[in-house]
């Protein structure tokens, strides 16, 4: 068994979002990392890099990556930040990747409202997202099978270049 679809992408770019959608439209199931690892750990996120530190989310994130890429046939949405790990990279290799990908003014304003992203809460949203997105764009590039550029898109359009996407 293996995921039909792995998205990725930064945050906001509309991994939760249009994943839902295209499971929707293609008759698969959802699942979406972030929210096993909720599951698992009893706690939001955001509570988990306070009480915890990052690097014992990501140990986290890199074992419930593993599982779901396993376990799930249908469409599975990952965290933004689980490219990181060179060992997940591997592991997505053989995979379809979609990378949605978002510039730094639609990413932080479709961000902005959300108070439990905790990678994006500190003073300057807008360097941290533009550091952000500098670090990783190489990496969403490096596992990705399709990149759609979600800024000037609503969700189902964003949906639509995907299944086009995948079938070229
Ligand atoms: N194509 C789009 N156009 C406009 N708004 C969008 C689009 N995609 C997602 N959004 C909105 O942006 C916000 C973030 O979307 P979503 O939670 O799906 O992103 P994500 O990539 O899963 O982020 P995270 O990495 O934090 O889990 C939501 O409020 C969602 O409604
Ligand atoms: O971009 C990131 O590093 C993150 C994105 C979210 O999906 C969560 O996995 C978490 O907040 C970290
Ligand atoms: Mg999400």
């Amino acid at each position: 068994m293996s995921p039909r679809f792995v998205v990725v992408g930064p945050p906001g770019a509309g991994k939760t979002t249009v994943s839902e959608l295209l499971a929707a439209r293609l008759g698969l199931s959802f699942r979406d990392v972030d929210a096993d690892i909720v599951e698992l750990a009893g706690k939001p996120i955001s509570d988990i890099f306070t009480d915890d530190g990052e690097p014992v989310f990501r140990a986290m994130e890199e074992e419930a990556v593993a599982k779901a890429l396993v376990e799930h046939e249908g469409v599975l949405a990952l965290g933004g930040g689980a490219i990181l790990s060179a060992t997940t990279r591997e592991r997505l290799r053989e995979h379809n990747v979609v990378f949605l990908n978002v510039g730094m003014a639609e990413g932080v304003r479709r961000t902005g409202l959300a108070t439990n992203r905790p990678l994006l809460s500190g003073v300057n949203p807008r360097a941290t997202f533009k550091a952000l997105l500098d670090a990783r764009l190489p990496l969403y590039r490096e596992v990705a099978t399709v990149e759609v550029l979600t800024d000037s898109l609503a969700p189902q359009q964003v949906a639509d270049a995907v299944i086009k996407g995948v079938d070229e």
